[in-house]
């Protein structure tokens, strides 16, 4: 009796493996776990138009042979058969996207050099010629050494010459292989290349500009440069655009801060609501033109398909510091949130890998920090230009992102010696076509971020407004005596106060610090109570923010108090949702304690500098 063929199907994640695997096999497939790995093991029998019947494994996708993940060191091991009770593979089907050749060549190389029987399946042919390309199977089969079969598994197509190909293959001779085993990854992409090059027929207009495209926005130097002047023109655009909306909100907020002075009676209720909600909240909530602003030029970028390009030419810039391009995306969410942040490393394979993008994503200026450097540069730094079209103030605003920037790739590079030392594992990436943003899906997300800010305005800041509102408000001051010397909250800022008052902190900063732990926007909110409740009369109460940092803050305060936000863990939820992403307490508060060390030190430094330089 001879033993039945067992048949495998690999490539890369999304190459249509599961799709042709159900095709081929039809009902008769078992599903369960790979034996003391929760990775999934699909099986089926086939017959091939010889009457021989065949054993089909389903593979989970892989980019290369050297496994980065649990998922892809299950693939290497059957294949190389090294994997306990799974029988060797006699037959290779190597499923490569025609949508996306070059990239799938570089795995299919390693396979065919194996030197096993293989057979390619040329799959998504549909996709293909949706983009204009048209391949040719056969220049493809002599590049590779082994038979090229298109196929269109959703639409069972090619499924008839895919069993021939896999019956011919018994005989197939793997001496003429070509030998690329000792090809390095750069050699395999440059020769995925030129086979892509060399199959693909024809291409259409669209095809070939977004070709030209790529061939400038990823070019080695350009692309960098590019992505940081689009980068550059985003944070002047949130300084020059954004004046006159929040002119008309500031302007909206006195008014309603008049009204309510005129019509109610003086009473607790209304120092409430003009000190605490209009003063406080409305001071966060000016800021929806800004945060509207940055989330369009992000949306407009993600569903381009630019941002995918984004994270690809900071990969090479990444590894410098021992991380990959796949902590990019993770870490670009948290310029929103770090908590869709830290979620979205999950999608790291490498543990390492994940705890460092974990470590650093709080450091990834999130929306709820613009608030508070927007109202402090328009309150000291003057509105003049640096350059045609260029304002000072968006020109430090882009400087803070970098610092943050900055700051986490050093931080990156520290971990990566220290505490989660340990090889940078490759990138690649499926680059999305370019389109049009659709309108209706630009809109739609500008809305959900617009109501997750106004939300959050008034919901926690809100209540930590009220609280703090209170706070300040009792106990009542003697008559001569501040309101803030005689609050509760006056009390608590002079038991911080000498601590903070080396980095040139005042105290009613201070004091914000506090209930900014709930969440980074209270800060300002804060700032805008304590003034409003000192204030002599109901005029200064309903005096904008900004006006009253720039009378109160000197320079050197105001960048201090910059700098600490670069750096300050000031999110309760970002370090809870660390926890749960780490299991336990331990990175959390290494996390909490080195980014309330740097921003201290850092603060403390700006101070420094900008009094010793005179500012
Ligand atoms: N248009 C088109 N879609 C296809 C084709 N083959 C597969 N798909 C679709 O592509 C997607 C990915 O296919 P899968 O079969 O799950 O890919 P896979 O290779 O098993 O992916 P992993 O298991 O993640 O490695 C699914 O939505 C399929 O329906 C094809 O030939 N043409
Ligand atoms: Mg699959």
């Amino acid at each position: 009796m001879t033993t039945k063929r067992t048949a495998a199907l690999v490539g890369n994640p999304n190459a249509g493996k599961s799709a042709l695997f159900n095709v081929l096999t039809g009902a008769r497939q078992k599903i369960a776990n790979y034996p003391g790995v929760t990775v999934e093991r699909k099986a089926g029998r086939m017959t091939l138009p010889s009457g021989e019947p065949v054993d089909l494994i389903d593979l989970p996708g892989s980019y290369a042979l050297d496994a980065a993940s649990p998922d892809e060191e299950v693939t290497r091991q059957v294949v190389m058969g090294e994997f306990e009770g799974q029988a060797q593979p006699d037959l290779l089907i190597v499923v490569i996207d025609a949508a996306n050749l070059e990239q799938h060549l570089v795995f299919a190389q390693e396979i065919v050099a194996l030197g096993k029987p293989t057979v390619v399946a040329l799959n998504m042919l549909d996709l293909a010629e949706r983009d204009g390309l048209a391949i040719d199977p056969s220049a493809l089969s002599d590049a590779l050494g082994v038979p090229v079969v298109p196929t269109v598994a959703v639409r069972r197509k090619g499924m008839d010459a895919l069993a021939e190909a896999m019956d011919a293959a018994r005989t197939q001779d793997v001496s003429t292989r070509h030998d690329v085993a000792s090809l390095t990854l750069p050699e395999r992409r440059l020769a995925a290349r030129n086979m892509a090059k060399g199959a693909i027929l024809s291409q259409s207009a669209g095809h070939r500009l977004h070709a030209g495209l790529d061939k400038v926005l990823l070019h080695p130097w350009l692309g960098p440069v590019i992505l940081f002047a689009l980068l550059f023109v985003v944070f002047q655009a949130v300084f020059a655009w954004a004046d006159p909306f929040i002119g008309a909100i500031e302007g909206l907020a006195e008014s309603v801060s008049g009204v309510v002075t005129a019509t109610m009676p003086e009473s607790f209720l209304r120092d409430l609501i003009t000190e605490g909600v209009i003063a406080g909240v409305g001071s966060v909530v000016v800021f929806l033109p800004q945060i509207i602003i940055l989330f369009a030029f992000i949306l407009v970028m993600e569903q381009s398909g630019y941002m995918a390009r984004a994270a690809f030419i900071m990969d090479r810039l990444m590894a410098y510091v021992g991380l990959s391009g796949r902590s990019f995306i993770p870490l670009l969410s948290s310029f929103a949130c770090a908590i869709p942040g830290i979620m979205a490393t999950r999608s790291i394979a490498d543990p390492k890998d994940r705890l460092t993008t974990i470590l650093i994503a709080p450091l990834m200026t999130c929306s709820a920090r613009l608030p508070v450097y927007t109202v402090i540069i328009a309150a000291v730094i003057p509105a003049s230009s640096v350059g045609p079209g260029f304002g000072l103030q968006g020109l430090v605003l882009f400087g803070l992102y970098i610092a943050g920037i900055v700051g986490a790739m050093l931080v990156a590079l520290v971990l990566r010696r220290t505490a989660t030392k340990g090889a940078a594992s490759g990138f690649i990436m499926e680059l999305p076509k370019y389109q049009w943003p659709p309108l209706r899906d630009l809109l739609i997300g500008l809305w959900q971020r617009a109501w997750v800010f106004l939300r959050r305005a008034g919901t926690i800041i809100f209540a930590a407004t009220v609280i703090l509102w209170l706070l300040l408000t009792f106990p009542k001051a003697e008559p001569g005596e501040s309101q803030l010397d005689a609050s509760a909250a006056g009390h608590i800022a002079s038991f911080m106060q000498p601590a903070f008052e080396p980095i040139g902190f005042q105290r009613e900063m201070t004091l914000a610090l506090v209930p900014a732990m709930a969440a980074r926007e209270v800060a300002v909110a804060s700032l805008a109570t304590t003034y409003a409740v000192e204030a002599e009369d109901e005029a200064e109460t309903e005096d904008a923010l900004r006006g009253q940092i720039a009378a109160r803050w000197s320079l050197p305060t105001a960048l201090a108090f910059l700098a600490w936000f670069i750096f300050a863990p000031q999110c309760l939820s970002t370090i809870a949702v660390a926890r749960r992403e780490t299991n336990g307490w331990k990175w959390p508060a290494v996390m909490v304690g080195y980014l309330f060390a740097l921003a201290y030190v850092f603060a403390g430094l700006t101070y420094w500098g900008a009094v010793a330089l005179g500012l």
